[in-house]
């Protein structure tokens, strides 16, 4: 049994806007088109696609918190629409944007409360809140009243309350944004220990090609409300790397040199000369089945031709590389 299952599902936002006394108007906005994942016990899933691609509103329907227009959703079997109040017991929630917090209460204060209403009280309730406190590392401000608490410090709480019932399923919306690179770091490895220690099921969403690329065991990559695709990172490399790379660095301005030199070496392409740090970089592309022929005879032309070469290595496709392909932009601008 799947432990996340999504089927086609769809949603539309439609919001009027006053125009004038009598009109109207009205704009709809296809958030997902048919989406369909799913996600078994033990394994950190990724959603991964740029602003505003959906990832907000399919996690906000797993989370029963909004109502797909049509397909459907479980959790462990329960419908997230009709089932709502066992999927609840079943999940973590973390939305990246909070809005659920006293702001006059403490962090501590706020985790007891959230912990009362999930039925926790005394010693266990306390047992419990400092042990959620020392996983996301914030025990130092856990006193801090929360509308004095930075950024990060919030977002670290959010995951401590999602945590708060030891639920077998989490739903992480942005779980490290706005954290600093330590806490971050300290976020992904609670997270990937709770997946492959203990069996939970961790949900995120991510516009971080780099978090999900070390965190995820699959990715799902979301693009204007579709899945173009769900895969382990390694095999979504496979799938697109038709080429793979060649970084050259070359001393001095040699970068219209390299361009020459390897202008008529077959199944060579020079992809980008330009300038950075000490000398030229140089990315070649190369057949995937040909790199280590292709290392070969490229460093011996530059040789050859008196090219001083720094560096050469062989680059492997990006997750990024992976969504430009799949997606026809880069994350970062759709
Ligand atoms: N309440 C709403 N009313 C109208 N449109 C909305 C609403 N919420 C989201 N949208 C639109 O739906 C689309 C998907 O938004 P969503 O928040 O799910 O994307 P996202 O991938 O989470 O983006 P981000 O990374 O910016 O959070 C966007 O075009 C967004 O503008």
């Amino acid at each position: 049994m799947y432990v996340v299952e999504a089927r086609d599902l769809r949603k539309t936002y439609v919001s009027r806007k006053r125009r004038g006394l009598f009109r109207v108007e009205e704009t709809r906005v296809e958030a997902l088109k048919g989406v369909s994942l799913t996600a078994v016990k033990g394994e950190v899933l990724g959603i991964l696609g740029p602003n505003g691609a959906g990832k907000s509103t399919l996690v906000k329907i797993l989370a029963t918190l909004l109502l797909p227009d049509s397909g459907y959703a479980r959790i462990m079997g329960f419908d997230v629409v009709s089932e709502r109040d066992e999927v609840r017991k079943l999940i973590g929630v973390s939305l990246s944007v909070e809005k659920g917090f006293f702001y006059k209460l403490t962090g501590r204060e706020n985790l007891k409360y959230f912990g009362m209403l999930y039925g926790l009280d005394g010693k266990a309730l306390e047992e419990r809140v400092n042990e959620v406190l020392r996983d996301v590392g914030l025990q130092p401000y856990a006193d801090k009243l929360y509308e004095e608490m930075s950024l990060g410090m919030k977002a670290r709480l959010s995951i401590a309350r999602a945590l708060l019932t030891d639920p077998p399923v989490l739903i992480l919306d942005e779980p490290t944004l706005g954290l600093d690179p330590v806490s971050a770091r300290r976020i992904r490895s609670l997270l990937t220990s709770l997946a492959h220690s203990k069996g939970k099921t961790v949900l995120v969403t991510t516009h971080n090609m780099f978090e999900a690329e070390i965190i995820c065991d699959r990715v799902a990559i979301i693009s204007e409300g579709r899945i173009l695709a769900v895969d382990s990172v390694d095999s979504l490399k496979k799938r697109v790397a038709d080429s793979v790379f060649l970084e050259i660095r070359i001393a001095g301005l040699a970068g219209l040199q390299v361009q020459n030199v390897l202008r008529n070496v077959p199944g060579v392409e020079v992809r980008t000369a330009h300038r950075k740090g000490l000398g030229d970089k140089v990315v070649v592309s190369v057949p995937v089945a040909h790199a280590e022929e292709a290392f070969e005879r490229v460093l011996h032309e530059l040789r050859s031709a008196g090219l001083k070469v720094r560096s050469i290595s062989i680059v492997e496709p990006s997750l990024e590389d992976v969504f430009i392909k799949l997606a026809g932009h880069r994350v970062s601008s759709p």
